[in-house]
């Protein structure tokens, strides 16, 4: 059985760390720390994130977070002119003598990417294969040559070099998920990927008992259901995650609800919560998928 034994506090979020959980932050610490990147990758809702933010802050250097998208561009990671400043100096200490001072200067603004390279940062990029692969092909200097290629600035530096104590940790959902790239080997290749997958009933009952003061044996209601729903899927995408499961306990115990599979609120509730990744991921209609979580509640007790 598995023992969940530590719990640690993450902008006032808990966060709770199962044995599996806390041994691949164990691991992931020695790569990050020999100076590999690590690349957290699964389902939705798995945890990713969290576990990135977690490992990150075990670095105790300032953490510095991104996200990708399909607009993001060599300006939001590199920098760009953002205007002009001038200032102007008139100098008529004599009368008859008038003298006047111009200058304008171009104003640059550091993108988040140089940021964190040039001052040593912990950078987590979120779900990176949302943003275009020709934009994340900056990485590949910055993992291989140690150098940030500063393209577009009008500087003699043609780049940066990456300060030692820069760090990053990716995550990203899998090539089969909507809205995602297909990352380029080359960028694979330097990276460490580690896969994050669902908890197991215990585990999340548990997160779930922790996370919203529920009874143990309530929690594993929730979590059950969810997991049956999750076995529907089989090998298909957009499975319910914890974050569903998260939110059926808030609302359950914040309505007092009762949490019984044989409570009507309480199949309403799960209906409504889980009814819409069952019809888009098992392609149903809605009556059916209604059907089938109203099953699966009663089944649940
Ligand atoms: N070990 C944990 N303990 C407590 N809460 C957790 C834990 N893991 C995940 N969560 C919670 O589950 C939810 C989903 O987690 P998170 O955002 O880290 O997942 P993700 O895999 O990054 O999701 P996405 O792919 O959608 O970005 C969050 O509300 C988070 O607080």
């Amino acid at each position: 059985m598995t023992v969940l034994n530590e719990r640690v506090t993450t902008n006032n979020n808990a966060f709770i760390q199962d044995e599996l959980t806390k041994s691949l932050i164990t691991r992931s610490l020695k790569y990050i720390k020999a100076g590999y990147p690590i690349h957290f990758t699964g389902p939705s809702g798995s945890g990713k994130t969290s576990i990135a933010i977690t490992l990150a802050n075990k670095l105790k250097r300032p953490v510095m977070l991104m996200h990708g998208n399909h607009e993001l561009d060599n300006k939001d990671l590199i920098g760009s002119f953002s205007g002009y400043t001038s200032s102007k100096v008139v100098d008529q200490y004599v009368r008859s003598v008038y003298k006047k001072d111009e200058t304008v200067t171009e104003s640059w603004k550091d993108g988040r990417l140089l940021e964190a390279v040039k001052n040593g940062y912990t950078l987590i990029y979120d779900e990176f294969s949302r943003s275009r692969p020709a934009t994340n092909n900056i990485f590949l200097s910055i993992l291989e040559e140690g150098v940030l290629p500063l393209y577009g600035l009008k500087s003699n530096r043609p780049y940066v070099k990456v300060h030692p104590k820069f760090k990053v940790i990716f995550t990203s959902n899998p090539n089969e998920y909507a809205g995602v790239y297909q990352t380029q080997d080359a960028l694979l290749d330097r990276l460490i990927t580690l896969y994050v997958g669902f908890k197991d009933k215990q585990e999340e009952a548990f997160i779930l008992s922790e996370k919203t003061g529920l009874e143990k044996d309530e929690a594993t209601i929730i979590s059950s259901l969810v997991q049956n729903v999750r076995e529907e899927f089989h090998e298909r995408t957009g499975a319910p995650s914890l974050r569903t499961s998260i939110q059926i306990a808030k609302i359950a115990k914040n309505n007092d609800i009762a949490i019984e599979g044989a409570n009507q609120n309480f199949q309403q509730l799960c209906m409504d919560l889980l009814g819409h990744s069952v019809v888009q991921g098992l392609e149903m209609a809605h009556a059916d998928a209604n059907d089938l979580i109203c099953r699966l509640c009663k089944k649940t007790t």
